[in-house]
Parts: structure tokens; sequence; C-alpha cells
């Protein structure tokens, strides 16, 4: 079979997305995933996702995300924000999204060029002694670190990931120096990818709600440098944690392709 695919990037996270709507791949192809996400033998990207029909008759489209090991996984921030993207593209939408992925409804809206994803609430930070952790709908470990351009995120990340209290569950790892005023940069090391990734958009979030839980910035706008761009995440502190969480950054298709599989 020959399969059409479009390969996005939000900041340097990368994806290969199709146009599922008529079921043309199954959601439990594990090997066909894991291959066309291998750098070397296949397409290469951090995930994979399928755009399906919408189940609930007020959304737009269904999000179906796997990580590049081929399993599907938890929800993905830069992900979502390419797969509106793609929906404009393909004329799905026109530039605002009410889709649902396996954390939940997402609304979105395309506003000069950059795509703005609601995220889902965070009622709880847990926090200790050397780092917080969080769900932003994929689980993230947030740590501070200092010289972070130099900073081993491949092992130290491994470690973390697959150590105690994660194991084989795990959790994405992201290690965290603040810049000037509100902004801040994160390296994240990826569960699914096993290795660093050039920006991670749950991981963003996390680190964004993080800086603001320990007190590191007061606004409620923060600005996050990743190795592959720049991403804003807004939101506000209510008294149930934190709601109106939104991821702002491009999202850009680098190429369409023709794969035989
Ligand atoms: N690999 C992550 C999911 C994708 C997260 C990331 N690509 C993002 O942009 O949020 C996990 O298994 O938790």
């Amino acid at each position: 079979m020959t399969l059409t695919f479009y390969k996005y990037q939000g900041t340097g996270n990368d994806f290969v997305i199709i146009d599922n709507r008529e079921s043309i791949v199954s959601k439990n192809n594990t090997k066909l995933f894991a291959r066309l996400c291998d750098r070397k033998f296949g397409i290469g990207a951090d995930g994979l996702m399928l755009l399906e029909l919408p189940e609930d008759d007020k959304d737009d489209f269904t999000m179906v995300y796997f990580n590049a090991d081929g399993n599907e996984s938890s929800m993905c921030g830069n992900g979502g924000r390419c797969l509106v993207a793609f929906a404009a593209f393909l004329g799905v939408i026109e530039n605002k999204a009410i889709f649902t992925a396996i954390d939940g409804k997402h609304h979105a809206e395309i506003k000069d060029g950059l795509v703005y994803l609601q995220m889902q609430n965070v009622s709880e930070i847990e926090k200790y002694d050397s780092h917080l952790f969080l769900d932003t709908g994929s689980p993230h470990h947030v740590t501070m670190v200092e010289g972070l351009a130099s900073f081993d995120v491949e092992n130290i990340g491994r470690e973390i990931r697959n150590g105690a209290p994660y194991f084989d569950l795990g959790s994405n790892v992201n290690f965290v120096e603040k810049r000037n005023g509100n902004s801040f940069a994160v390296r994240t090391y990826e569960r699914g990818v096993e290795d660093e990734t050039l920006s991670c958009g749950t991981g963003v979030t996390a680190v964004a709600l993080s800086m603001h839980a320990m007190q590191l910035t007061d606004k409620e706008q923060v600005c996050i440098q990743t190795p592959g761009g720049e991403l804003k995440v807004t939101f506000t502190k209510g008294e149930n944690g934190y709601e109106n969480i939104f991821l702002i950054g491009p999202a850009e298709q680098v190429f369409k392709g023709e794969i035989k599989c």
C-alpha cells in the first residue's frame, strides 16, 4: 500500500501526520507507526498523529497520538498545535477548532500565524525538595539546574525517567534555568522518544505552571525558550489550581510525501 503522509514541526518537535478520516490505517498498527517514526528506516519523527472523524458532533475532529516507539501515548501539546494547523490546511476548520484527544476536549485557535491550544486544567502540583511533578496531559518531572546549555540531559534524563517512582510507566523530565524576568529556558528528555527532543509542549506547559507555583514568576504569562524555539504559556490561577491554560507557538508543514508500507 502507498500511504500519503504530512510532516509537521512545532518548535522542532516533529511529527508524521496521517489524514485517517477514512480509516486507511488501523490504530493498532504499532509496528507501522514505529517504522514511520524511525529516523533511518522510515520518515523520522518524535511522534505520529492520526486525524480522525469526530465522535462527538460538536467536535471538528479527533486526535490520536503515538510516541516514536509506536505506542499510543498521552497528550502531546506541540502535536495538538500541529494537528490544528493540519486541519486548517485540509479545510476541516477555518481558524478555530474543538477536538477530542486522549485527555479530553481541547479548544484551539490560529491567530497571527500562531496556534493557541487550550490545555486541560491542572489542579495539583506535587512539590518535592529536588523537583516538582504534575500532569499537563502527559506526566512531567520539573527540576531547576545551572548551566543548562552543557547539562547531560540524555543520561540524567534517562536515569530519572526510569528510576523511582516512575519505573516502566515513566515520566518526561524537564531541566529548567531561569533567564531574565519571567522567561525561562528548558531542555526535555521525552518519554517514548527515550531521548532529548528539541521541544515538548506539555513539558513547556508544566514548566510555566511550576515556575509560577514556585513563585519564580508572578506573571500569568511565561515565555519558555526551548532548543527548537520559543513558546508562550498563559494561564489563570484559581482556587482549584491552574485554568485557562494556553500553549502558544508556531506549527509548520515541512513536506508532504508518500511511502510504501
Ligand atoms: N512523549 C510524551 C507525549 C508527547 C509529549 C510532547 N511531544 C508534547 O509536545 O507534549 C509522553 O509520552 O508523555
